[in-house]
């Protein structure tokens, strides 16, 4: 299953994500975190770095190359999309699967499987923006044949950012990271009503919670999509400060409130029934309104026709 961390800048989504990874990894659940954050954070939060590994957004080519494999029907055209439209892939991977992308891009930090996207550089500014980054991701999750039991974490960029990437559209649940203050639920309200119209299921994940009022007014703005809430966490600020012992194990000594709080997550994922298809029509959903637009405002091509809405991911043979 595939979670996403959504929310506003400074939230606790780097936070979440990597307590969430480190549960699941304790748990010994195959679990792979991703951090596509554009403050790039993710191996720090969880802890030493045991192995890094270089950036997915570096490699775009390189990716594409081997996903494509030997299928025909991606031509070098599709080279000059930033994202391969859905529906074009021909290599289906599993998660940490021994194969060639994972053992290059897989790095270990705190106990747990990392890839990461890279820092933001200026060479994003302009043409080759942070999306395409964010896109080596989504070319990753959309060739990626996971099942119930395994785990992809990804820590987003911060607010509206992570709607420009399609990436947006490959969760089986976004987790939207909100702090208790009018800023923090303003985010959630632009990401519900963006998510919506793409079915994206958003629950909402109260963090730095430090008394009844600020629950009640999270219940008050969020409603029914409060699925859980993390307290003010003193352990949390010791491990940021490298105060607390790294490890797995370390975990047993997280607030319980905040300990069960990730087991509701848990049990939210786990018990979200898999749909492919919907998985699949968001996006490409997506990316026919982005080609739409792309080739009015600049070429003028019909990128569109090059989307294959009527692919079923995981209905072609595994090729590898
Ligand atoms: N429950 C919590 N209790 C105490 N401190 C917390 C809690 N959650 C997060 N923090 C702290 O809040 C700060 C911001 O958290 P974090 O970096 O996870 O946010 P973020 O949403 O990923 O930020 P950015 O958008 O900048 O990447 C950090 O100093 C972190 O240690």
């Amino acid at each position: 299953m595939r979670v996403a961390f959504v929310g506003k800048g400074g939230s606790g989504k780097t936070t979440l994500s990597a307590l969430f990874s480190r549960h699941l990894a304790r748990s010994g659940a195959p679990v792979l975190a991703i951090d596509g954050d554009i403050n790039q954070h993710l191996a720090e939060a969880l802890g030493e770095e045991e192995k890094s590994a270089p950036p997915l957004g570096e490699r775009l080519g390189e990716i594409k190359e081997f996903l494509r494999g030997t299928n025909p029907r991606i031509t070098s055209r599709e080279a000059m999309i930033k994202t391969t439209p859905p529906g074009r892939g021909s290599r289906l991977l599993r998660p940490l699967g021994d194969d060639e992308l994972h053992a290059r891009h897989v790095g270990r930090a705190g106990g747990v499987p990392l890839m990461v996207t890279g820092e933001f550089e200026e060479s994003d500014l302009g043409v080759a923006c942070y999306h395409s980054k964010l896109g080596a991701v989504e070319l990753y999750l959309g060739h990626l044949a996971d099942g119930p039991g395994e785990y992809v974490v990804v820590d987003m960029t911060a607010g509206a950012d992570a709607f420009a990437s399609g990436l947006f559209t490959r969760f089986d649940i976004t987790f939207l990271v909100a702090e208790p203050t009018r800023k923090g639920v303003s985010v959630y309200r632009q990401y519900r009503d963006h998510a919506e119209q793409f079915g994206i299921r958003i629950a909402v994940v109260g963090n730095k919670v430090a008394c009844e009022d600020d629950l009640l007014f999270l219940k008050e703005q969020v409603g029914d999509d409060l699925l859980a809430h993390l307290v003010q966490s003193p352990w949390v600020r010791a491990a940021e400060q490298g105060r607390t012992e790294g490890g797995l194990d370390a975990l047993d000594s997280l607030e319980p409130h905040n300990r069960h709080a990730l087991t509701i997550l848990r049990d939210a994922v786990d018990s979200h029934p898999r749909d492919w298809d919907r998985l699949h029509r968001h996006a490409v959903e997506f990316h026919l309104r982005n080609a739409r637009a792309w080739a009015d405002a600049r070429t003028g091509e019909d990128l569109a026709a090059q989307i294959d809405p009527d692919y079923v991911p995981g209905g072609t043979p595994l090729n590898t």
